[in-house]
């Protein structure tokens, strides 16, 4: 688990208020300051997201309670515990802050000591849920996500080309003659070998938003958003290669000495009304074919168009 300092992030109007709280908890925190809701966000959303957020409710422009409504409704930042701290303590207000997703709500005047193991029991409860939707997303084995976290992130690549009208390209792919290579080396040898083999195909993917996952046995998946056909066929290139320079011995009369993998790549531009599994379906026709043309290359084409008339 993260072992850096939590970051807490303090949102007044008030620099006095900051000061009060920062200086309470910068021993054991990174603290990151905004002085009003259009910051507050900002920062909420930045890269390294804060671990938790402190919320006063009076403030100019935004006040506290739309700011916790905005991080609720963001993908990004809805699983950041919120706790307002606030003069208004009034009970009406208090169940408003929590219906609206805080995690809590301190009213002032509040004890420091009080507060601060508030906060702490907050951050250890997100870290372990951070932890726990980690592991739930990613392959033991290998290290990359899973066939879940694939479908999930699968899901909303779909969607997002079909928002923006842009291409989605697919590639699966799978280690030839596997079973030959676990009943020659060993179960154990063969867990190490997919382990390899998903180093090298990790480290071939340049692009942020390009996903590997582990699809299920030796077969792998990658998810490439807004990527044409030849962009696929050029990603596809390189994981083969990537494979093949790993030189691993593999001794099977029907391959070439060392482990290869069989490819198959397609594209969809989606539509409304659209079938995902189509781009899937296509992608896993194109590796059969790779299969059944000898293996140890990539076959890639058959655009889904979805009646987008764009393929
Ligand atoms: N060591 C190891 N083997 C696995 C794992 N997952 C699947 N396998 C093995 O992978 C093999 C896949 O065999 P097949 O589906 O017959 O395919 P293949 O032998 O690779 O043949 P082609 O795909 O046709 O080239 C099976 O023997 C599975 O037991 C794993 O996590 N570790």
């Amino acid at each position: 688990m993260n072992s850096a300092l939590p970051r807490v992030l303090i949102v007044d109007d008030e620099r006095s208020n900051i000061n009060i709280l920062g200086n309470l908890l910068a021993p054991d925190y990174e603290v990151v300051v905004a002085i009003d809701g259009a910051s507050a966000l900002r920062r909420a959303r930045a890269a390294t997201p804060p671990d938790i957020i402190l919320l006063d409710v009076m403030m100019p422009d935004m006040n506290g309670y739309d700011v916790c409504r905005l991080l609720k409704a963001d993908a990004a930042t809805r699983d950041i515990p919120v706790i307002f701290i606030t003069s208004m303590g009034e009970e009406d207000n208090e169940a408003y802050g929590l219906d609206i997703g805080a995690v809590d709500y301190v009213a002032k005047p509040f004890s420091p000591a009080i507060l601060k193991r508030r906060i702490q029991t907050h951050v250890e409860l997100k870290r372990l849920r951070d932890h726990y939707q980690h592991l739930s997303a990613t392959d033991p084995l290998t290290g990359i996500a899973n066939r879940r976290r694939f479908d999930e992130a699968y899901a909303a690549a779909w969607q997002s080309a079909l928002r923006r009208h842009e291409p989605l390209a697919l590639i699966m792919l799978d280690v030839d003659r596997f079973k030959a290579y676990n009943d020659h080396y060993g179960h154990p040898a063969g867990d190490r070998c997919l382990q390899r083999v998903a180093r090298a195909l990790h480290g071939s993917l340049v692009r942020a938003d390009d996903l590997l996952a582990r699809y299920g046995g030796e077969e792998f998946v990658c998810l490439l958003p807004a990527t044409d056909l030849a962009g696929g066929e050029a990603v596809a290139r390189r994981l083969h290669r990537a494979v093949r320079e790993l030189d691993l011995p593999h001794e099977h009369p029907e391959v070439a000495g060392r482990v290869s993998i069989s490819v198959g790549v397609a594209v969809a531009w989606p539509a409304a009304g659209g079938e995902p599994e189509r781009l899937v379906a296509e992608a896993d026709l194109r590796l059969y074919e790779a299969k059944a043309g000898g293996r140890d290359r990539i076959v890639a084409g058959g655009a889904v168009s979805d009646g987008s008339g764009q393929a």
